[in-house]
């Protein structure tokens, strides 16, 4: 046995996005993983500006050896009336930089594709980081019957496991996005982990780590600081808060190292219609229900309860500045 364990695959479907940028330059600094992919979706801007953006970042890393698979352009079901949060992130996703257009091109396959050909290639060896709406991963179970199975694990970021939601007080953006996906990912028996707003929520960037982040000389550390401008001047309007979330990060870090997040475990099933669409709710299985209902045998998955946000902050900052 060698002492050096092969880093982890990896496929990060994405939305980008401020924090989506963030967790790409912090998957590409990650030596325990190996990014062999991205995949594209609408959510905090469209799927188009998505796949857009997710080349330019590849640009900007100097890794336009990692492929881009472009992902839906509609919900499951087919909807086309998209919640976009681009006042969140910018008219471009990227805090209104006025980026170059990216010179390199999506690949042929889908995203769905994508997952499924890679999960089938290396059974049981390939995370997915899931960072928007959770479309493409419902498609790829919907293609391949076997894709619960070959994909290793589902980490993602969504929900808002009980505490209020930041679309509403139900919902989490990325499962309000498409709740119908989630729903089917959630309930499809692959290995996942759910990381959402109520762990999220307590990992924050201060004023004064963006400060550090401004001297630092650093390519990633540089061009965070201007996109992260907008997502600062969000969190103030919205939270009244100098600090902004580190939703995207974490996620991506949880897949890192599982031990900065300890987790719940149970079934989870998302609501789909009313005023409480997108609302997540874990079923814990202490208690037995006589009744056999739509929860009765689901399978299980983990969710994140609680974070070590301080290391989590750190492994950010040390592997921006760097
Ligand atoms: O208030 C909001 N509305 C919509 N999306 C948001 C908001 N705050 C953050 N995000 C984005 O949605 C994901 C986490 O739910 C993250 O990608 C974050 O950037």
């Amino acid at each position: 046995m060698t002492s050096q364990t092969e880093p982890k695959k990896i496929i990060i479907d994405t939305d980008p996005g401020i924090d989506d940028a963030m967790a790409i330059f912090l998957a590409l600094r990650s030596p325990e993983i190996q990014v062999i992919g991205l995949t594209t979706i609408y959510g905090n801007v469209y799927t188009t500006l998505a796949t857009r953006n997710a080349l330019h970042l590849l640009e900007v890393a100097g890794r336009t050896d990692i492929p881009v698979a472009e992902g839906s352009h509609v919900t499951l079901t087919k909807g086309t009336k998209l919640r976009i949060a681009d006042f969140v992130h910018g008219a471009d996703g990227l805090g209104n930089q006025n980026f170059p257009p990216p010179n390199g091109k999506p690949i042929e396959e889908s995203a769905a594709e994508f997952l499924v050909n890679q999960a089938k290639a290396n059974p049981g060896k390939v995370t997915v980081v899931a960072l928007g709406p959770l479309t493409n991963i419902a498609l790829a179970i919907q293609m391949d019957p076997e894709f619960a199975k070959n994909i290793g694990q589902i980490v993602l970021l969504g929900g808002s496991f009980a505490v209020n939601g930041n679309v509403n007080p139900a919902a989490e953006a990325n499962i309000f996005g498409d709740p119908d996906a989630a729903d089917v990912v959630f309930t499809s028996g692959a290995d996942i982990l759910a990381v959402g707003i109520n762990v999220t929520h307590q990992v924050v960037l201060s004023g004064s780590d963006r400060e550090k982040l401004a001297s630092s000389k650093g390519k990633f550390a540089q061009y965070l600081t201007g996109i992260l401008e907008v997502y600062f001047s969000y969190h103030c309007d919205a939270y009244n808060t100098n600090g902004v979330y580190l939703h995207d990060p974490t996620a991506l870090l949880a897949a890192v190292d599982p031990s900065l997040v300890t987790c719940t475990e149970g079934a989870v099933r998302v609501q789909t219609s009313g005023i409480t669409r997108g609302l997540t709710i874990l079923y814990n299985k202490q208690k037995r229900f006589e009744e056999v209902t739509k929860w009765s045998n689901m399978p299980t998955v983990k969710v994140a309860v609680t974070v070590d946000a301080p290391r989590v902050v750190k492994l950010v900052m040390d592997r921006l500045v760097a």
